[in-house]
């Protein structure tokens, strides 16, 4: 039986996807393959443009949580008395930790499960929702899902390359930093070109909420 090493959980409306507005818990793993969380290791990182404090179990519900049932547990009693309980895993990356005992635990409570994920981990079988968010120059190997959602731009990605891979959505996330502003711009022009294609705000951002 596996711990979990969990950042934070809180209780807040999707803010990005095909799923945004809709209220969710956020569960956030503490860990990423691609970047410690060290600002001195960003600029040689994997991934350099992470939005994200995920390190250590410091945060809302942070924790080491001993199994699959306890974890299950804090979920449901932050989603409180209300029908349709969903949660979001993220992180860090959530499929680091992320395995079979822990989908069976929220089927057990009748908790829908969606995933953010990076792609470069395999997912044990039974998510209901998978967000993949892929990086330049690391190895994709989930090339399915709900939802594929590109961080834009990144050099070295092309989305000519990545809309024949089995996902329902594709999606265009501006990278938020000191160049939003263009960002978004970029990615706007990129839709109006490729119709197949469509803007994930970070809407959360804009409304004030976590
Ligand atoms: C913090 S990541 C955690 C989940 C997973 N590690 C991943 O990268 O998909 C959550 C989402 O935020 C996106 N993201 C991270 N930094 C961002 C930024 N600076 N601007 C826009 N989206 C960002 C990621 O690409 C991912 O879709
Ligand atoms: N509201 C809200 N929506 C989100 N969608 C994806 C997030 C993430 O960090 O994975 C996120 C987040 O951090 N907050
Ligand atoms: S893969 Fe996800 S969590 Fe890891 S550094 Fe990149 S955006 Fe952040
Ligand atoms: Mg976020």
């Amino acid at each position: 039986m596996s711990s979990y090493a969990v950042k934070e959980i809180f209780l807040t409306l999707q803010g990005e996807g095909m799923q945004v507005g809709r209220r969710a818990v956020f569960l956030r793993f503490s860990g990423c393959n691609l970047w410690t969380g060290r600002e001195q290791d960003r600029a040689t990182a994997d991934c350099r443009f992470c939005d994200t404090d995920f390190v250590g179990m410091d945060g809302d519900n942070g924790a080491r949580y001993p199994d699959a049932d306890a974890l299950a547990d804090k979920v449901v009693a932050l989603w409180g008395d209300q029908p349709d309980p969903f949660v979001v895993m993220t992180g860090g990356e959530p499929l680091l930790q992320v395995d079979d005992a822990l989908i069976a635990a929220f089927k057990a409570r009748g908790v829908e499960t969606a995933v953010e994920t990076n792609g470069t981990q395999v997912p044990p079988d039974g998510i209901d929702w998978i967000c993949v968010s892929p990086k330049a120059g690391t190895e994709i190997v989930l090339r399915r899902g709900n939802e594929l959602k590109l961080v834009w731009p990144q050099p070295g990605l092309d989305p000519r390359d990545l809309i024949d891979w089995d996902f329902d959505h594709f999606l265009l996330q501006p990278m938020d930093g000191s160049n939003l502003n263009d960002t978004r711009a970029s990615a706007i022009g990129y839709i109006l070109e490729h119709p197949a294609w469509r803007l994930s705000t970070q809407t959360h951002k804009v409304i004030g909420i976590r």
